[in-house]
């Protein structure tokens, strides 16, 4: 089987042919349509979202030829909104990103791409033994989704764009002794955010995850994303455009944490 990815040959058009479900009734990415979304108070009433992530010591990143992972091994817990009671286990962050600044992001809003997307994956560690054992589960996984807009540089994302040079090729790995808040990720706005029930963005697609979109975007230097242009990938090409287009929303509602 030619392994998946973003080029013409390999690339999203092309992922129905060993993963049928690429057509299934609840992929992701979407796009938003915010007129569309539904004010749902009790998504925020009942408990708002919450994040309780513990710093990582040590940073282990991993270019696993189609994107920069970063590999967390702290407990770290995303708990409410539309999660209700479940405890979801931070397991990674990763990203998608274009060749170019006016796309990259994997969501858009009205249509409108932004130059990158990062993404934190949880699994439901309330319910499940394992992040294998939660991918399939319709309510195994929960992705926290956050828009990158050029501007100022973020930070505690330094860590990551400042090695990228030593993650070059695909299946370099590398610890960085230094610590790391997931938390600082995020936008400062946690509680405007689209949910909406999807799946994996990539390959294997599966159904299983809570889609948690915020609409507060973070800003990264101009810097910092041509570090993540610079990354070469498994088939040997600079790793960029590593986004899947929008699916079809078909049976679905986004529902909305703000008016
Ligand atoms: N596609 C994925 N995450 S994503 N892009 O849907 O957030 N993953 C594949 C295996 C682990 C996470
Ligand atoms: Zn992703």
């Amino acid at each position: 089987m030619a392994h998946w990815g973003y080029m013409t040959t390999n690339g999203p058009s092309t992922w129905g042919k060993d993963f049928p479900i690429a057509n299934g009734e609840r992929q992701s990415p979407i796009d938003i349509v915010t007129t569309a979304a539904e004010y749902d108070s009790d998504v925020l009433g009942s408990n708002a979202l919450s994040t309780n992530y513990t710093p990582e010591s040590e940073v282990k990143l991993v270019n696993n030829g189609h994107s920069i992972m970063c590999q967390i091994t702290k407990k770290g817990v995303l708990t409410g909104g539309p999660l209700g009671k479940d405890e979801y286990r931070l397991e990674q962050f990763h990203l998608h990103w274009g060749a170019e600044d006016n796309r990259g992001s994997e969501h858009t809003v009205d249509g409108k791409m932004y130059a990158s997307e990062l993404h934190l994956v949880h699994w439901n560690a309330s319910k499940y033994s394992s992040f294998a054992d939660a991918v399939q589960k319709p309510d195994g996984l929960a992705v926290l989704g956050i828009f990158i807009t050029p501007g100022v540089a973020c930070n505690q994302f330094k860590v990551i764009s400042d090695n990228c040079g030593k993650l070059k090729t695909s299946g370099a790995e590398m610890t960085v002794d230094t610590t790391l808040d997931p938390t600082l990720l995020l936008p400062s706005n946690t509680s405007d955010y689209w949910t909406y029930l999807g799946s994996l963005t990539t390959p294997p697609l599966f159904e299983s995850v809570t889609w948690i979109v915020f609409k507060e975007p973070v800003e990264y230097s101009k810097e910092q994303l041509l570090a993540l242009r610079n990354l070469v990938d498994s088939d040997g090409n600079h790793m960029q455009d590593n986004y899947r287009p929008p699916a079809a929303l078909k049976q679905r509602k986004v529902k909305k944490t703000f008016t």
